[in-house]
């Protein structure tokens, strides 16, 4: 009823801040827009699951998300495929994982001290019922 519908619509707002806040962090512009598949031929035989920022908010709009646990595991999909795809001992690989290690650091702290529990359990709740 409404009151689900406003609860999912703050759901929405809170997301779309926390992303919009990781978008604009320029250590994270590499995770901002999908993998380009033709440039890298073989990303998607060792990245099953692949997920960026701009896909995430895309998401978000299409009301894909109804608690922060589901945005979470898209999230963190994110930096574990960059963990996965660049492990070798290089500069550049290194660079990526740590500023993979920095989004996932960064997005869990941003919850912890952001996300209400109650909040939380209202849209699990909702989720349950549907
Ligand atoms: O994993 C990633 C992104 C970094 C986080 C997501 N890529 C895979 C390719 C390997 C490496 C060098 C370039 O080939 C560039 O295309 C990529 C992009 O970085």
């Amino acid at each position: 009823e409404q009151q689900e519908e406003d609860t999912l619509r703050e759901l929405r707002l809170f997301l779309r801040c926390v992303t919009d806040r990781l978008i604009l962090d320029r250590r994270f512009k590499a995770f901002s827009k999908p993998v380009d598949k033709e440039q890298v031929p073989d990303y998607l035989t060792v990245v099953r699951h692949p997920m960026d920022l701009s896909t995430v908010l895309s998401k978000i709009d299409r009301q894909k998300y109804i608690t922060v646990r589901e945005y979470l595991h898209d999230v963190d999909q994110i930096w574990e495929n960059a963990l996965e795809y660049n492990p070798e001992d290089d500069p550049y690989d290194r660079q990526i994982r740590h500023r993979a290690c920095a989004l996932k650091d960064t997005v869990h702290a941003i919850i912890k001290d952001e996300l209400k529990e109650d909040f939380e359990r209202s849209c699990e709740q909702i989720k349950e019922t549907r």
